[in-house]
């Protein structure tokens, strides 16, 4: 397993690219599973999760070629010849479940395994199946899989998420659309990833009215056709580089970011005392003063402040003046990296679901964990403000959505190398 090195830091100063969004492009590579003809992606991000959807997509029939180093997606689902998304694969990736509302539309029945739960806490899909459910699918779950069929085909329905679900919302869009008839989501999921799936989905020919607000209305069509689809960029990748310059001082200006990406975040850096401006290219950031403001912080789904943000913002807030609360509403374990901030000289009291985070004028270097994917990059981002070394090991984590973090980190001046061990 390899680990990351850091050393503390000056400041970092220069150009960081922004990818594609992993979070996106999960949801987007399921889309072509409902169609015959090929769906291309480009702007694709070069991660580990990426490489399980293409696997898992392989193993259900679809072709799925990987262009330019990684960054076209080139998938064809002409021949689909299975229906089971397997537990070995799923559970790697909880992104998996989003298989079945595509494989259901055009197959007319699919078996995929429940995710389970993963590190930062349990991935229920009730809101998934009740949805479905009212698209006319039938859906029974034994030993572990969820066995659903639509033998009279999907017909068009009026949904009200009881939680406007990310997850649920882009299974039941890509089920809408080859639905009979209209479908109505209320209380959709408003995040960028959703309005990049519609956007997609429109290119391939479906109809669909109101992503980006909640309620989204789809017209169904008897089959799609193929497209090409560039994905949006990834914006908790922009916002965990955008937070470097807040921690080591600097300038940094992140390529292809856009402030309609990040909602409540922006509004949090500014309380904290962290300059955004916008630029031709994207996002130019940098530290106000010399060391940020403590503010208070609650996980919302967007346009509120992203959970996925949460680690990083907490690593930032360690050092901060004066005393922040965090509150994470959305997964139930994910303060996971508090107890590695505290190995590195942090403040934090964990109760629940709401952590307080006293500021202390400086971290220390220290062999820390990570627990998962952005608590890895929250170690990262804490270990270059940090006095001396600080060693994150279990940095497979960070593959699953971090392309070439070292490179990107490197190449602003951060002192940071991966120990590859064999
Ligand atoms: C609202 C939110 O921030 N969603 C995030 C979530 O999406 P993801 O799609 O994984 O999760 P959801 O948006 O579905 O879930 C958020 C909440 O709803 C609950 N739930 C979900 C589905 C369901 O059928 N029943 C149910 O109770 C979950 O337990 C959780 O508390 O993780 C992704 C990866 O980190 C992020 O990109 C998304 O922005
Ligand atoms: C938790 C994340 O991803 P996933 O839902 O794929 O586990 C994430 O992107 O931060």
């Amino acid at each position: 397993m390899d680990s990351i090195i850091v050393r503390g830091n000056g400041e970092l100063n220069g150009q960081i690219p922004i990818a594609g969004a992993k979070n996106a492009c999960l949801t987007l590579m399921p889309a072509t599973l409902l169609s015959e003809e090929p769906l291309t992606l480009t702007n694709a991000p070069r991660l580990s999760d990426i490489k399980t959807m293409g696997l898992l997509l392989g193993s259900l029939g679809a072709e799925v070629t990987s262009l330019q180093d990684g960054k076209v997606l080139a998938m064809s689902s002409h021949d689909l010849d299975n229906h089971v998304a397997e537990y070995d694969i799923v559970r790697k990736m909880r992104a998996s479940n989003l298989v079945l509302g595509p494989m259901l539309a055009r197959l007319g029945q699919a078996v995929v395994s429940l995710p389970g739960g993963c590190a930062i806490g349990a991935r229920p899909m009730d809101l998934h199946i009740h949805g479905l459910e009212a698209l006319g699918a039938e859906i029974e779950l034994k030993e572990g899989y969820l066995h659903a069929k639509a033998p009279r085909g999907l017909k068009g329905a009026e949904i009200a998420l009881a939680f406007a679900s990310v997850g649920a919302t882009e299974n039941i869009l890509m089920a809408a659309t080859l639905a009979k008839g209209t479908t109505v989501i209320r209380n959709a999921a408003r995040e960028p990833e959703i309005v990049d799936l519609a956007t997609c989905l429109r290119a391939m020919g479906a109809q669909i009215e109101g992503d980006g607000t909640s309620e989204i209305v789809v017209q169904g069509v008897d089959r799609l056709h193929g497209a090409t689809h560039p994905v949006v960029a990834d914006r908790i990748e922009l916002g965990t580089y955008m937070l470097a310059p807040a921690f080591c001082g600097g300038e940094v200006e992140c390529l292809g970011g856009r402030l309609d990406l990040i909602g409540a975040f922006a509004e949090k850096l500014d309380a904290a005392g962290i300059h955004v401006e916008e630029t031709e290219k994207g996002l130019k950031v940098a530290r106000r003063n010399g060391r940020v403001s403590a503010v208070n912080v609650t996980t919302e789904p967007f346009p509120g402040f992203p959970t996925d943000l949460q680690a990083q913002m907490m690593a930032l807030l360690c050092t901060a003046e004066g005393t922040s609360v965090l509150e994470e509403k959305i997964f139930e374990n994910r303060f996971m990296h508090a107890p590695e901030l505290v190995r590195m000289g942090a403040s934090i009291e964990v109760h629940g679901g709401t952590a307080t985070v006293h500021g202390v004028e400086r971290l220390k270097g220290a062999p820390v964990m990570a627990t998962d994917l952005r608590a890895s990059v929250s170690l990262i981002l804490a270990g270059l403000a940090a006095e001396g070394e600080t060693i994150v090991s279990r940095v497979y984590h960070l593959d699953r959505g971090y392309e070439r973090v070292e490179e990107k980190l490197g190449n602003v001046g951060a002192h940071i190398e991966r120990v590859r061990e064999t």
